[in-house]
């Protein structure tokens, strides 16, 4: 990418520090009690337990011993670098473009600023339908494929059986989730069985002359219901405490995926959990390399507050919302700069007062 473009530069209060904070990272959890067989109804409390702790203090967790072969994931990363390896001209063989949003780019922008990363996305329903575009009075839908380069041959299947294991993983993850809300394990499986947009982002994070002023992605929240991302051994994952606002670095942990709830999860449990800011920093020595896989519902989910998780003293916080208008309008601002601020599920958000004085007429009336 070469020299530092004034596109790429983060305002002064949102600069990466290059120093690393040491603390207590985001908790790690062993999955192996809900991979093995039969495990024991004890060793299953336990882990929902934690993964409800991590819910709601980080959004983000950490698992190992979670049944996704190593080799699978070798695959994919080796195949990946191959293809980043390449010049640019080949890479935008396969380019996104106005009639495919899956595909090669390198121009992303977070917050309107620009990633210094470069992408490949491929979908994991083929096709994937989707709203055809973010305006709400257009009922059309748009089916989409994946973009597969001839270089490296083997990133097909390498990303095809990826895919096949990661997804297991998703719904095991969604069932702890579940039952950590004290929800049926399989609550959420109709939002995804049918015409999931589910996808996977290859990202490259080239070494930068510049790490203090750019970020490999700037501050944000992903938007969808969860995300199982796998970092190779560089770091530079960033996610927001909490408890103090202070960037905390995620060390790598070979073999191991990052989860972090994403804010669909925010919104149907209605802030029971938070989909938490993160950032990636980049370094001028080294590239790096991460895969996140992005479970996201069929284009046609209406997203609300679950009914279970909401009663009169605890009221829905967020007004119902289409998940595919969400999606291709957050996807519109992230390839151009715009003078907006891009869509968020705050925006969604039902005035508390109002809420507070409703439920206040209810309860005197009944
Ligand atoms: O590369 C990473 O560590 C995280 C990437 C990320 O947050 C994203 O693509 O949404
Ligand atoms: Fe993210």
């Amino acid at each position: 990418m070469g020299e530092v473009d004034p596109s790429f530069i983060q305002e002064p209060e949102h600069r990466p520090k290059l120093a690393v904070i040491k603390a207590e990272g985001i908790p790690q959890i062993d999955l192996s009690p809900f991979i093995n067989s039969s495990p024991s109804a004890v060793a299953i409390d336990d882990l929902i337990s934690q993964v409800r702790d991590a819910c709601k203090n980080w959004g983000f967790f950490q698992v190992i011993n979670h049944g996704v072969p190593v080799d699978v994931r070798e695959k994919l990363q080796s195949a990946a670098k191959k293809f980043f390896d390449q010049p640019l001209e080949e890479k935008k063989k396969v380019k996104r473009g106005e009639g495919n949003p899956f595909g090669y780019y390198d121009t992303e922008h977070t917050k309107n600023v620009r990633d210094w990363k470069e992408v490949f996305d491929f979908t994991v329903e083929v096709p994937t339908l989707m709203p055809a575009s973010y305006e709400s009075d257009d009922e059309q839908t748009a089916e989409y494929s994946n973009q597969w380069p001839d270089h490296p041959p083997e990133l097909r299947e390498a990303s095809e059986e990826y895919v096949k294991e990661v997804e297991k993983l998703s719904y095991r993850l969604l069932e702890l989730i579940s039952m950590s809300l004290n929800l049926p394990a399989n609550r959420f499986e109709p939002f995804f069985s049918k015409d999931q947009t589910s996808f996977v982002r290859l990202n490259h994070y080239p070494p930068c002359p510049a790490p203090d002023l750019a970020l490999g992605v700037g501050r944000h929240k992903d938007a969808g219901a969860l995300t199982i991302l796998a970092q190779d051994e560089v770091g530079g994952l960033e996610v927001k405490r909490k408890t103090d606002g202070e960037w905390i670095f995620v060390k790598p942990t070979p073999n191991s995926f990052i989860i972090n709830v994403g804010d669909i999860i925010q919104v149907w449990s209605n802030d029971m959990y938070e989909s938490v800011e993160h950032r990636v920093k980049v370094n001028s020595g080294r590239e790096r390399f991460s895969i996140p896989f992005f479970l996201n519902p069929a284009h046609y989910t209406v997203v609300a507050p679950l009914a279970e998780l909401t009663d009169e003293r605890n009221p829905a916080k967020y007004k119902s919302y289409n998940w595919g208008k969400f999606f291709v309008t957050r996807k519109r601002s992230n390839f151009k700069k715009l003078d907006v601020e891009n869509i968020q599920i705050y925006h969604f958000k039902k005035p508390e007062l109002e809420d507070n004085i409703v439920s206040l007429i209810e309860n005197v009336v009944v």
